[in-house]
């Protein structure tokens, strides 16, 4: 069987406070982006796990396809599969690929296999892998809370019809860092009343709590989202904890950046 691991975007990302099990509790809305790794699960006579295109980083054994096999197989009989992971999502960019190929792993091997496990049961089990897991299990706009994993579906007519870029400078920046460098605050303003307005009103409310820091330490990714207004974006922010940055534009006012050849730039319909 064969999926394709979608990634995410957010749009506004607040970070309103600490908890006692060493995450925070943060408000955001994940939008999926039709840009995908692809993933291909066989049965097979043993357990085998191979990646191919952008290299992943770490031990095999730590993959989170191969952590999601795992976390399954503690539940139920699951027989030896073959994995095949095909990488074109950016890692370690705020766009969610790691959580994606997870989340498609319990998804693809719940079908089939038959395990019968209810969406509940996969984002429970999603969050076990990380915080951004469980919106790969609906994969439809969501506004979320707690570490990610209250997740409300959401529509947004404001992106309808527009086109998003994505550059991604290939700076990593740790997720535990970012959020470190974070106070939390409450939220002043509702996400899902500032993106039910035009898109136009959005520049100066719908806000990432982590551009501060990262811009900081990183002003090549502000850069990049300065260039991403120059040349017309209606919006633009860095999505995560970075360093991946987007710009959403009229179809017919695509950007034409002047960015370093080794940046990773995406095109895609909203
Ligand atoms: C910031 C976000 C926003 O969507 O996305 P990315 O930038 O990673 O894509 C997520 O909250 C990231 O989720 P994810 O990448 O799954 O993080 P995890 O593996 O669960 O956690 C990595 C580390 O980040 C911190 N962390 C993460 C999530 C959270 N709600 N509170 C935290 O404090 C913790 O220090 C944790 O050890
Ligand atoms: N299938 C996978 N794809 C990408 N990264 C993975 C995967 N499995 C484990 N990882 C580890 O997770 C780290 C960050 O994952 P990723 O989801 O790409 O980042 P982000 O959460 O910033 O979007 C990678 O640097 C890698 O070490």
């Amino acid at each position: 069987m064969i999926s394709f691991p979608i990634c995410k975007i957010n749009l506004g990302l607040h970070i309103v406070g600490k908890r006692n099990d060493g995450y925070h509790n943060l408000e955001t809305i994940f939008y999926p982006i039709a840009l995908n790794d692809v993933l291909e699960i066989i049965q097979a006579d043993t357990f085998s796990f191979k990646a191919t295109g952008i290299p992943v980083d770490g031990d095999p054994a730590k993959n989170l396809c191969v952590r999601a096999y795992d976390l399954l197989k503690q539940k139920f009989d699951l027989p030896p599969v073959y994995m095949h992971l095909h990488k074109a999502i950016p890692l370690g960019a705020g766009l969610g690929g790691g959580s994606s190929d997870g989340a498609a792993t319990l998804l693809l091997l719940n079908q089939k296999f038959q395990l019968k496990l209810s969406p509940g049961e996969l984002i429970d089990l999603a969050l076990q892998l990380g915080s951004d897991c469980p919106f790969f299990i609906i994969n439809k706009p969501c506004i979320a809370s707690g570490r990610g994993e209250i997740l409300q579906p959401i529509d947004v007519p404001a992106l309808k019809g527009l086109k998003i870029i994505i550059v991604n400078p290939g700076i990593h920046v740790n997720t535990g860092w970012a959020f470190s460098q974070i106070t939390p605050t409450a939220i002043s303003h509702s996400l899902s009343d500032i993106i039910a307005q035009p898109i136009t009103t959005w520049k100066n409310v719908l806000k990432n709590d982590f551009e501060e820091a990262v811009f900081a330490a990183h002003p090549a990714i502000k850069n990049i989202k300065d260039q991403l207004y120059a040349q017309g974006a209606l919006y633009a922010s860095m999505s995560g904890s970075g360093a991946s940055l987007f710009g959403i534009f009229n179809k017919n006012n695509i950007a034409e950046l002047r960015l370093p050849e080794n940046y990773f730039v995406h095109q895609s319909d909203l």
